[in-house]
């Protein structure tokens, strides 16, 4: 994972890049060999994670304090699958269509597992399977979608500062000031290094 030092998170988030293939978005993806992305490299894009008790998601005290910290006052539980979610097909094609949101999109998968795919700076697939106990916050203005993988099952949490606003942005929406915000995050990052 980049880090010769494992991680507890490691157990419930991995990262990879993705080959080129057309073959079923559900399977793995891995590219020949392996590239695994590390932990640091998904901050640099600014996407974070955790892993927490998924068990006891309504008393742990880790995910209140993240709640209280990040200002998530909203807060609800989608389960991905055709018995429970309305419009599955539909929904399941629309989450796959590379798109970006004006807030961060806040994941914690309390059940099952699933893929986010985000863009690295080269415009690279980057795969990151999140399994029972991660929670990922994928900034506002990041290009990326979601899969099932083969378990064709998620349980997550969603959480939210306030009223959710749920809306998908396709790519191209550059324009918006979310994705010249997510953008400029880079430019200032260069700098800072320069
Ligand atoms: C696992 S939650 C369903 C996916 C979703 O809400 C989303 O916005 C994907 O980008
Ligand atoms: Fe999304």
């Amino acid at each position: 994972m980049g880090s010769l030092i494992k991680e507890e998170r490691d157990d419930v988030i991995q990262a990879w890049f993705m080959d080129d293939s057309d073959e079923d978005q559900r399977l793995p993806h891995h590219r020949n060999p392996e590239e695994f992305v590390s932990y640091e490299k998904l901050d640099e894009l600014g996407v974070l994670s955790w892993k927490l008790d998924a068990d006891n998601y309504e008393t742990d005290p880790e995910l209140k304090k993240i709640r209280e910290d990040r200002g998530y006052s909203y807060m609800d539980l989608i389960e991905v699958c055709p018995e429970k979610l309305p419009n599955y097909e539909q929904k399941i094609k629309s989450f796959y269509e590379e798109h970006l949101h004006t807030d961060e999109e806040i994941r914690y998968c309390v059940g099952g597992s699933g893929y986010f795919d985000v863009r690295d700076r080269n415009e690279a697939w980057i795969r990151i399977w999140v399994k029972k106990g991660a929670l990922i916050i994928l900034p506002a203005g990041m290009y990326h979608r979601f899969t099932l993988d083969s378990n064709n099952y998620i349980k997550a949490m969603r959480l939210f500062v306030g009223e959710p606003i749920w809306t998908p942005y396709n790519r191209p929406h550059d324009h918006l000031p979310a994705r010249k915000q997510y953008i400029e995050t880079f430019v200032e990052k260069a700098t800072t290094v320069a």
